[in-house]
C-alpha cells in the first residue's frame, strides 16, 4: 500500500479512540502495496492493519466489509475488519478514508519457494471463495474493466517516453484480442481479482488468509483463475507447466470449469497480463515516490506474460494448464 500520506501521534490517538483501540504503543509505515497508504499500528488492546484511502467511495467500502463478513461467517480464511465503537466498517479521517484489519498471521511466500503443493492448496481456496460468495447480494463492477484499461492505454500512448508509448501501441493489439477471445455467457459471481503472492499469508504449506478484497468486485470466475495463474506459475520468461497445472487441478476440486470458461481462459489471461501491465507503468513505473515509500514492481515482467500468452495462443495455452 505505499505511504502516500505520512500521520503523525495525534492522528493515531484519535483512530484508536474512534475504535476503541486502547493507547497507541506505536505505528510503522509499510512502504508495499500501490494505491493506499497502510501502516502497522500497536495499541494496548493489540496489533492492527490500516489502511487509508483516498480513491474508494463510501460504497465500495461496504461492500468489501459485508464480503469480509460473509467469509468470516464462512470460517474462510481472511482478514477481520476492525468495526468503529459506533459499528462502522469505516471512517472518515485525515481527508480519506480508512480501515482496521485485525494484523494477519503467517507469510507471504516468495516465487523460488513455490510448489505444486502450494498452488493445488490456493487453487482450492479459490474454488472455494467462488463457491461460499454463491449467497452473497452485494454488487460491485469491476472498476478495472477493458474501457478503462484501454482508456490508460490512450492516455499512455501519448506518453514522451518513446518506449512506453510504444508499447502502449503493442498492448493495445493485444487488449483488442483478448477481448475477441473472452465473455459471452460465462459465469460470474464475486471474485477476489488480485490474487497475488503479496496477497496471501500461508502457515507452514497451508493458506492462512487471502487479503486485500479491496478489488473484489462481480465479474467472470475464470478471470480471477487467470490473473491467479499469470501472477503464480509464470517465472524467469516462461509459465511453469506444473504449477500452472497445479492450480487449476486445486481449483476444480471445488467448481470445475464449464466449457466456455476453458476456451476463454486464453483471453481472460492475455485481458490480465495487459491490465496490469498498465496499472504497473501508472501506478508505480510512473510514481515518482522512491522505493522507501513505494516498494516498486516491474511492468516488464508483465509485458513478458502478454508476449508469452499471445505467441502461444488459446490451444497453446489450454495445453499448458490441462483444462
Ligand atoms: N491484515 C494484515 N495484517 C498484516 N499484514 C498485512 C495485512 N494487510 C496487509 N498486510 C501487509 O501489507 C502489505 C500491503 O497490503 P496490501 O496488499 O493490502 O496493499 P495494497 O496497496 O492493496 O497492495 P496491492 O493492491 O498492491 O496488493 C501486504 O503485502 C502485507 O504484507
Ligand atoms: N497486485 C498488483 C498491484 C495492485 O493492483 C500488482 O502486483 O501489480
Amino acid at each position: 500500500m505505499a505511504l502516500y500520506t505520512t500521520f503523525d501521534a495525534a492522528a493515531f490517538t484519535r483512530l484508536a479512540e474512534a475504535y476503541g483501540l486502547g493507547t497507541v504503543r506505536e505505528f510503522t509505515g509499510i512502504p508495499q502495496g500501490s494505491i493506499n497508504t497502510n501502516y502497522r499500528l500497536v495499541t494496548a488492546s493489540g496489533r492492527y492493519f490500516v489502511r487509508h484511502t483516498t480513491v474508494r467511495s463510501a460504497e465500495d467500502l461496504r461492500f468489501e466489509a459485508e464480503l469480509l463478513a460473509l467469509l468470516n461467517e464462512s470460517h474462510f480464511p481472511s482478514p477481520r475488519l476492525v468495526s468503529t465503537r459506533e459499528g462502522a466498517p469505516f471512517l472518515e479521517w485525515e481527508d480519506g478514508r480508512v480501515c482496521v484489519f485485525a494484523w494477519l498471521v503467517g507469510e507471504e511466500l516468495s516465487r523460488e519457494r513455490l510448489t505444486p503443493e502450494h498452488l493445488e492448496a490456493l487453487g482450492l481456496e479459490l474454488g472455494k471463495l467462488h463457491r461460499i460468495t454463491l449467497s452473497f447480494g452485494g454488487a460491485r463492477s469491476n472498476p478495472y474493466g477493458p474501457e478503462v484499461v484501454s482508456g490508460w492505454l490512450e492516455g499512455l500512448k501519448r506518453n514522451p517516453d518513446a518506449e512506453l508509448s510504444a508499447i502502449a501501441g503493442e498492448l493495445e493489439g493485444y487488449l483488442a484480442r483478448a477481448e475477441a477471445a473472452r465473455g459471452g455467457l460465462e459465469p460470474r459471481g464475486v471474485i477476489h481479482a488480485d490474487l497475488f503472492l503479496d496477497n496471501v499469508k500461508w502457515l507452514g504449506d497451508r493458506v492462512s488468509a487471502f487479503f486485500d478484497f479491496e478489488m473484489a468486485c462481480r465479474d467472470f470466475y475464470a478471470l480471477d483463475v487467470a490473473i491467479t495463474l499469470n501472477a503464480w506459475c509464470f517465472d524467469a520468461g516462461t509459465y511453469r507447466p506444473e504449477l500452472c497445472r497445479a492450480l487449476l487441478r486445486g481449483y476444480q476440486v471445488e467448481r470445475s470449469l464449464v466449457s466456455v470458461e476453458r476456451e476463454s481462459l486464453f483471453g481472460h489471461a492475455l485481458f490480465g497480463a495487459v491490465r496490469y501491465t498498465a496499472s504497473r507503468i501508472r501506478d508505480f513505473h510512473l510514481s515518482g515516490l522512491p522505493p522507501d515509500k513505494l516498494a516498486p514492481k516491474d511492468f516488464r515482467t508483465y509485458l513478458a506474460r502478454a508476449r508469452a500468452l499471445s505467441q502461444m495462443g488459446p490451444e497453446g495455452l489450454r495445453a499448458l494448464v490441462g483444462v
